[in-house]
């Protein structure tokens, strides 16, 4: 194993608190930046309550100093105002999956405008949190921009319970991440609305399509989507009913008030909403089709009814595969 390190980690939400207990086991210090004030005498955070902090994870709302490596995993949304005031040296690594809304930036290229000079990464792959903060075995792909930089910080941040595959595809890699977020709620909804598993699988399978299109016209490596960041993630997010994402979708499915259930955070951040619009407008700056987003970006913002989304995508034009 690799020496030991202080690892800082913003966002004390479910990821960040996996990622800390992960490393803390691995033995390495670790301090875990929180917005909001922290009891930390009781060594559990609102996220995920069951899990009691390791000794070795420092919780404060002070920015941390002197950290060898530095994580995000904050929302997409917050990555830029939460790196843009962190200071130190050392590799910013982005734990999160998502676009922002405005520049349909991607995290590596938040962190590369608000960390200038420091080496940039992705942490990406079929994660859930709550069994990695418990201890369970898990791997992820590192990526960077040169294969030899992300074969050091995997080399590094690897412990004996989390993999880390390295990966020069920054591109594939955060496309995937954000992509499968969409797709996990179209599976969510296909079973909500009791379409079947049938059309579960078609709809994982179409999906992977059109993130294969977009990745295409964006200079990402097909091969990328096989990997743990890709197709790992998609089963993963697509069939587990943690994800927070299929349960979004479930909800709609059901025509639960699911809108509601997105935007209210106290239950977790539900990245694939916000990523469906976005998502689709890169696209069409690329003049890519991708008809499964479309629809789910109509279905979340309440625009488009199940059933008419149903018989939109079944009367599609037949294509090759
Ligand atoms: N939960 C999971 O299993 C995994 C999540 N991710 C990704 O990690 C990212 C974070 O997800 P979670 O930790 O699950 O979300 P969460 O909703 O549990 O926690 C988010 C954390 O970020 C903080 N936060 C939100 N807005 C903020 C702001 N403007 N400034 C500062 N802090 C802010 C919240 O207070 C909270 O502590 C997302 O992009 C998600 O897709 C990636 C892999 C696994
Ligand atoms: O990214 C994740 C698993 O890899 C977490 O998925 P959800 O955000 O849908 O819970």
């Amino acid at each position: 194993m690799s020496a030991l390190r202080h690892i800082a980690i913003f966002g004390a939400g479910a990821w960040g608190i996996a990622l800390a207990q992960n490393f803390a086991r691995a033995g390495h210090k670790v301090t875990l930046w929180s917005r909001s004030p922290v009891d930390a005498a009781s060594r559990r955070l609102p996220r995920l309550p069951h899990v009691a902090l390791l000794p070795a994870v420092h919780v404060t709302n002070v920015m941390p100093e002197g950290a060898d490596d530095t994580l995000f995993a904050t929302p997409t949304h917050a990555l830029r105002d939460i790196a843009r005031v962190t200071s130190g040296r050392g590799p910013v690594i982005a734990c999160c999956k998502g676009l922002e809304r405005d520049t349909y930036a991607f995290p590596a290229d938040i962190l590369r405008a608000t960390c200038p000079g420091r080496d940039v990464a992705i942490l990406s792959g079929p994660n859930f949190a709550g069994e990695i903060a418990t201890g369970l075995p898990a791997a992820a792909t590192l990526a960077a921009s040169h294969l030899s930089m992300a074969e050091e910080i995997a080399s590094r941040l690897a412990t004996p319970r989390f993999r880390l595959y390295a990966s020069d595809d920054l591109t594939g890699v955060q496309l995937a991440g954000a992509a499968k977020n969409v797709i996990a709620i179209a599976a969510g909804i296909a079973i909500g609305a009791q379409l079947g598993e049938n059309a579960r699988a078609a709809l994982m399978t179409r999906g992977l399509a059109e993130m294969h299109r977009l990745n295409r016209a964006l200079g990402g490596q097909a091969k990328t989507l096989s990997g743990l960041s890709g197709m790992g993630d998609l089963i993963l997010t697509c069939t587990g009913p943690s994800s927070r994402n299929f349960r979004f979708g479930l909800a709609l499915g059901q025509n639960a008030d699911a809108r509601a259930l997105a935007l209210d955070e106290t239950h977790g951040i539900v990245e694939g909403c916000r990523t469906a619009p976005v998502l689709l407008k890169l696209a069409r700056r690329h003049a890519i089709d991708m008809p499964l987003v479309e629809t789910v970006s109509k279905l979340i913002a309440g625009d488009m009814s199940v059933t008419a989304a149903k018989a939109a995508l079944m009367s599609r034009p037949l294509a090759t595969e």
